[in-house]
């Protein structure tokens, strides 16, 4: 008890021997003999508790506390990786405002990525094929049935990534809106006719990005239901 007494808790501390976080009289205690106290970082350790020890039991925890931290930092490593989460984007959320994007990925090295089902999925060009995007001009004219994909470009740390993106843009005097042969009573307009000019002034002033801006040009209707 003399010995345990020399690491009890102080006044309005929870570290120390005795029962931790205890808050009111009427709490439930757990049974039982705790010695509880901070060893990292080593400038929060209480002067009367962990560099109190006895030598060889401090020497021992020392060496268990570092090597839990680096259990603990590659789990964590884990989950960010898990996540996705040390991914640095370069290339905002977006889609494509034209027609149709030909991408060429001119060298090895992974970066974009395309939203399905709410999940960014990696997309790596076959040898020697180009990518072929789907954009927000071509979503209006087929009505809906070819839909733009949204998509992001991730940075590599360690290699340059290097592409080269072609844009079939419509004409800016002209206007978009879906093709009248695929405008049916069945299958009525999913969006409003749109100017060149103010669909992309539209764009470049969105500031959520991603499909925000070809969403807010739909026209809200049983069979064209927003999606
Ligand atoms: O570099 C890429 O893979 C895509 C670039 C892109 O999305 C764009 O320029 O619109
Ligand atoms: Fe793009």
């Amino acid at each position: 008890m003399e010995e345990k007494r020399k690491y009890g808790q102080l006044e309005g501390d929870v570290e120390g021997y005795g029962n931790v976080f205890v808050g009111s009289e009427d709490q439930k205690l757990h049974w039982r003999d705790c010695l509880y106290f901070t060893i990292s970082p080593p400038h929060l350790r209480k002067p009367h508790l962990f560099p109190n020890l006895p030598p060889s039991f401090r020497e021992t925890l020392e060496a268990y506390s570092v090597d839990l931290k680096n259990i603990v930092a590659e789990i964590l490593r884990q989950i960010r990786k898990k996540l996705r989460m040390d991914q640095v984007i370069g290339v905002l959320p977006h889609s494509d405002f034209g027609g149709i994007t030909i991408l060429l990925e001119v060298n090895d090295v992974q970066g974009l990525q395309i939203k399905k089902d709410g999940l960014w999925i990696p997309i790596k060009s076959l040898p020697n094929a180009f990518i072929i995007n789907i954009g927000g001009t071509l979503e209006i004219l087929t009505n809906g049935t070819y839909r733009s994909i949204e998509h992001r470009v991730t940075i590599n740390s360690l290699k340059e990534r290097m592409s080269i993106a072609t844009f079939c843009n419509p004409k800016m005097d002209g206007e978009i809106a879906p093709a009248p042969s695929l405008v049916t009573p069945e299958t009525p307009a999913m969006f409003k006719r749109i100017g060149v000019v103010d669909y992309t002034k539209g764009l470049f002033m969105s500031k959520i990005g991603g499909k925000a801006h070809l969403d807010s040009m739909r026209i809200q209707n049983e069979q064209g239901k927003s999606n």
